[in-house]
């Protein structure tokens, strides 16, 4: 085995190596940055019966107040450890340093900061009941945790995504068990070394590494895990819908989106362009949220592909580290090429070319990383595939529309539905339009702007259920109620 760092799994209090390993790769260069150590079917196995173990006891049986207080150590300790982790990050994503200071790293502790304090409000309920023959009962409801919970995250906001499941079911006093992304396994593995050192009872938190379909799909099918929350593709998620059927546990699925932007003639231009620059090259493009299709009253069409051009050359690609880098790498060859592909076929399918199609040209070692141009194209109909398909990467196609049942209409032709964004200054118009789009979350005038107790997810093909506040509470508890006879 070479010189560089394995990471391995977290289980039952202990780091534990296997003996199957797989490089971690920088997508900046191509080059191999560390060993993962992939979890086998016997330490799953372990894992879910120290979750188990810990659940019953040393864990699920603390106090709310204890467990809340430990997870603001856990956040604590993070924060100490803030450089490690925007170093991780940034090494197994090629994310920029700008996002990862901003936003991944800062949400991880926020996180179970925020958890860690609504947990204590997690409340049941209580009804005096009037009885048919006259006399009283007392209906009251606690909430228990579920027990074992898997955790699926993705690789694009792989410690903000983590930990916005982690931080909830734990506060509630479920134990869980992590299984990262293949991609991102680095903040992860730093997770766990957190939740050592910050003496989480051992089987509260476990972290198993591998790749999903081996891994992945071993938690999802294995007895003993109550629940499963689950981000990512799709795909996936009908996958694992099939593997947790025969038991019937409670999922929670936050998968992906086909999201539009609508620029109303009366939006303030310049701040349109400065959103729609941010939603759709964001992370270059691969958000859950980003846009996709934009749709641009006739009026100022012109203009605004012109603006929106003119913004995307200005994005500055290159060393995640480097100042005003805006756009790194996509996060693997695999996902450069998915993303290239679709490229190719908006060329096959007609489109216009406004900027981008391409892979930068650096000659240095970043040609052997996964970079890809910002890409704006128009010209093609709302069904293409590139217009119906999630690309998942820094592109997005401009439509023109004439009037709001039109867009209405063309922004729900989608088998997705998880954002939107509008652009009007017109009050009337934002509140008419926002809840006759089929997604879960509108933003009017601003993107990913985030209040933790808000109800976050999508419909359709882009999820089920909602995180967030009092949502994520009720996901990880079960509700028993209680009825007393008086
Ligand atoms: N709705 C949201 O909040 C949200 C957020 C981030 C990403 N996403 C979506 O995730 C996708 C990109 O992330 P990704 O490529 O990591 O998704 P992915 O579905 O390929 O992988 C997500 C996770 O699932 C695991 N996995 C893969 N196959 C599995 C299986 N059969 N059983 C169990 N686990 C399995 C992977 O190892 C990974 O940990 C995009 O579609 C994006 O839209 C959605
Ligand atoms: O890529 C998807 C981003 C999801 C973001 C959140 O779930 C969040 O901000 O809480």
């Amino acid at each position: 085995m070479s010189e560089l760092p394995i990471l391995t799994c977290y289980i039952d209090g202990d780091f534990v190596n296997s003996d199957t390993h797989f490089d971690n790769i920088n997508p900046v260069n191509g080059q191999a940055i560390a060993h993962i150590s992939e979890a086998t079917p016997a330490m799953i196995e372990n894992a879910v019966a120290s979750a188990r173990a810990a659940q019953e006891s040393s864990w699920g049986k603390m106090t709310v107040n204890k467990r809340c207080a430990l997870l603001h150590k856990v956040a604590d300790r993070m924060a100490e450890r803030e450089e490690e982790f925007i170093a991780a990050e940034i090494a197994d994503t090629g994310k920029s340093l700008f996002q990862v200071k901003t936003i991944d790293i800062p949400r991880g502790t926020a996180n179970f900061r925020f958890f860690a304090d609504l947990a204590k409000f997690n409340s049941g309920e209580t009804f005096i009941t009037d009885t048919p023959t006259g006399d009283k009962a007392l209906n009251y409801s606690i909430n228990k945790p579920l027990g074992v919970v898997g955790v699926i995250s993705p690789w694009n906001l792989p410690l903000l995504l983590a930990t916005w499941k982690i931080a909830p079911a734990m506060a509630c006093g479920n134990s869980v068990i992590l299984k990262p992304s293949e991609e991102t396994s680095s903040t992860a593995f730093l997770l766990a070394q957190v939740m050592d050192e910050v003496g989480i009872p051992k089987g509260a938190f476990n972290l198993i590494l591998g790749r999903g379909r081996a891994v992945g799909d071993a938690l999802t099918s294995a007895k003993g895990i109550d629940a499963i929350t689950f981000t990512g593709a799709s795909s996936t998620g009908k996958q694992i819908m099939k593997s947790v059927a025969n038991s019937v546990k409670p999922i929670s699925f936050e998968l992906g989106g086909k999201n539009s932007a609508i620029v109303f003639a009366d939006a303030d231009l310049d701040k349109a362009i400065k959103g729609v620059t941010r939603s759709s090259f964001t992370n270059c493009g691969q958000v859950c949220l980003c846009t996709e299709k934009v749709y641009v009253h006739r009026s100022i069409f012109e203009p605004f592909v012109e603006g929106l051009k003119q913004a995307a050359l200005q994005i500055k690609i290159g060393y995640p580290t480097d100042k005003d880098v805006f756009m790194g790498p996509l996060v693997s060859k695999v996902h450069q090429q998915k993303v290239l592909s679709y490229y190719q076929l908006a060329k096959d399918e007609g489109a216009t070319f406004v900027a981008g199609g391409g892979v930068p040209q650096f000659n240095d070692e970043r040609d052997m990383g996964c970079f890809i141009e910002p890409t704006i194209i128009t010209g093609l109909s709302d069904n293409a595939r590139v217009n119906q398909e999630e690309v998942f990467g820094p592109i997005c196609h401009i439509s023109v529309f004439d009037d709001e049942d039109e867009v209405i209409d063309r922004v729900n032709n989608t088998d997705y539905g998880l954002a939107a964004s509008v652009w009007t200054e017109n009050l009337s118009r934002a509140h008419r339009v926002s809840p006759q789009l089929d997604v879960g979350l509108v933003w009017v005038n601003t993107w990913f702007l985030r209040d933790l107790r808000a109800p976050f997810g999508g419909v359709k093909l882009s999820g089920i259920g909602r995180e967030g506040g009092k949502h994520s509470l009720a996901f990880y508890s079960e509700p028993i109620n209680i009825c007393i006879h008086i």
